[in-house]
């Protein structure tokens, strides 16, 4: 390819000038690159320069025969010769690590007359950058690190805890749960998980996902109750760089676009604005995500996997939940059972909520006496499987005991101590007062509740206060809130401090 510049005379014409010019600056990098490569507009390698070839065993190539010819993207690792060609933007310089090395590479689209892209010219400009540029690779070495903590991180974090083997309980009802989720796991289709607070959606959603063909991808949740409204766009879609200035001027990535080729969990659905319901049933429909501020969009894999405590249907009736997101969401419904009616599993759950306390607080697994069943049994549950773990936690700090008698739960549970037995039904439609009374003689009831330091007996009183109100609005935390005149995200925070 190199032309003797001397044995041609110039010509006087500029085109042919600018293509001598061309045709020598090509000689000159291809003969001062480390290496330099050729791909065609279908990214397949068509040239590769003498300098290159002492890459290719590091590539896992001993011919160069069996290199040219491959799509770029399959024998180089990392490379991003595919996306020069299909943006048709050169990249002037940038770092290329893989299995070869680190290099200091450039490349360039190829045009034809038409100005089409034809192809691009990758440059190896450097092959041991580390030593002429110290600082940068420096901060390059860094960044990476960082890089993949990070992400190391995240994965850990999006990594499922549970399966469907972590749902406890051999009740009919959880059978029938059980049953359900297994049969959903093995699809692809958007689950409405339905149930009171505290009965076990979010850890069934986890599960579903864990035993699904997803469950090497990432699983991501938003709980849309837990964000203020104006956030929930941004989060949900992500904003472009360069959209905005402040925090968001680097952009983010949205949920979609995290829960890309695995699952997204939309906690407290019900909970969505109007407005965003919309937008919802769009990604859902179209699988693509337009992030804010950018006129790009960006095709998804989602799985979805929503839940909620509110009544979908009845929502819809009166227009507060768009008719045709329900349908779109309801595919496969699968309800909870309150703990209520799977009294059978109570045994089962609190043996396996002590163990976890035990663990997580480095004391000995205990148990339960007989007196103690009864008195659990008594209850109505209204914060479910949650509420339990958190009498259970409390009255396993209360004591050394190694097992728990009624005695250890007496100030924890708003229930009347004059039926302590296990034949008691739970108190279905109890006034909430009664739940925070009990039905104790008040005098020395109330004498006794009294003493104790004023912060826990406030911390007491404001559980008390959120159980009811969960229970006089069936688990609806928006108007449970309402009630307790707090803000929904408040009610959150106070939940999650409960457990
Ligand atoms: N069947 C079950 N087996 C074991 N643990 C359970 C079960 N159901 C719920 N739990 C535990 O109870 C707690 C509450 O469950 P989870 O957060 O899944 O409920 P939820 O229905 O999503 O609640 P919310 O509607 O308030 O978000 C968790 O600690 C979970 O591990």
């Amino acid at each position: 390819m190199p032309v003797p510049a001397a044995a041609m005379a110039l010509p006087q014409d500029a085109d042919e000038v600018l293509k001598l010019a061309a045709r020598s600056m090509f000689d000159v990098f291809a003969n001062t690159a480390q290496g330099m490569l050729v791909v065609d507009k279908h990214h397949r390698i068509v040239w590769i320069s003498e300098g290159y070839k002492r890459f290719l065993p590091a590539l896992g190539f001993s011919d160069e025969h069996d290199f040219v010819g491959q799509p770029v993207e399959q024998v180089v690792p990392n490379t991003l010769m595919a996306e020069v060609i299909d943006s048709g933007q050169p990249m002037l310089v940038d770092l290329l690590t893989n299995k070869a090395g680190t290099f200091l590479v450039s490349r360039l689209p190829l045009r034809n007359d038409a100005g089409e892209v034809i192809g691009a010219l990758g440059m190896v400009l450097l092959d041991h950058p580390g030593a002429g540029l110290q600082p940068l690779m420096a901060k390059f070495v860094r960044l990476q690190r960082e890089l993949d903590d990070a992400r190391r991180e995240l994965a850990v974090h999006r990594r499922t805890r549970y399966t469907i083997a972590s749902f406890i309980g051999n009740s009919p009802a959880a059978i029938e749960v059980k049953r359900q989720a297994r049969r959903a796991a093995g699809t692809s289709s958007t689950v409405l998980l339905l149930g009171e607070t505290g009965t076990g959606k979010e850890l069934l959603a986890q599960a579903i996902h864990a035993d699904s063909a997803r469950a090497a991808r990432p699983f991501v949740g938003v709980n849309i109750a837990a964000v203020p409204d104006t956030l929930l766009e941004a989060e949900f879609f992500g904003v472009a760089a360069g959209a905005y200035t402040g925090a968001e001027r680097k952009g983010r990535e949205g949920k979609f676009k995290l829960a890309d080729g695995g699952t997204l969990f939309l906690d407290e659905i019900g909970d969505m604005p109007l407005a965003l319901q919309a937008k919802l049933l769009r990604v859902l429909q179209e699988q693509e995500v337009e992030p804010l501020g950018s006129n790009k969009v960006e095709k998804l894999d989602l799985r979805v996997i929503a839940a909620t405590s509110r009544d979908l249907a009845v929502m819809v009736t009166e227009g507060s939940f768009r008719a045709d997101l329900y349908y779109r969401l309801n595919v496969l419904p699968i309800r909870l059972p309150a703990l209520r009616e799977r009294m059978p599993d109570l045994d089962a759950l609190s043996d396996h909520l002590l163990a976890d306390i035990a663990r997580r607080n480095s004391q000995p697994h205990k148990s339960l006496s007989a007196d103690a069943m009864d008195l659990l049994a008594a209850q109505r549950w209204p914060g479910n499987i949650r509420e339990l773990g958190n009498a259970l936690e409390r009255a396993c700090l209360m004591t050394d005991d190694l097992r728990l008698a009624a005695r250890h739960f007496g100030d924890l549970l708003p229930v009347p101590m004059d039926m302590p037995t296990r034949a008691r039904m739970p108190l279905r439609d109890e006034p909430s007062e009664a739940l925070l009374q009990g039905a104790r003689p008040l005098g020395e009831a109330l004498m006794q509740s009294l003493l104790k330091p004023l912060p826990v007996a406030v911390a007491e009183l404001e559980a008390s206060s959120i159980r009811a109100a969960l229970s006089a609005t069936k688990g609806n935390k928006l108007a449970a809130a309402r009630l307790l005149g707090i803000a929904r995200a408040t009610l959150y925070e106070k939940l999650g401090q409960l457990g």
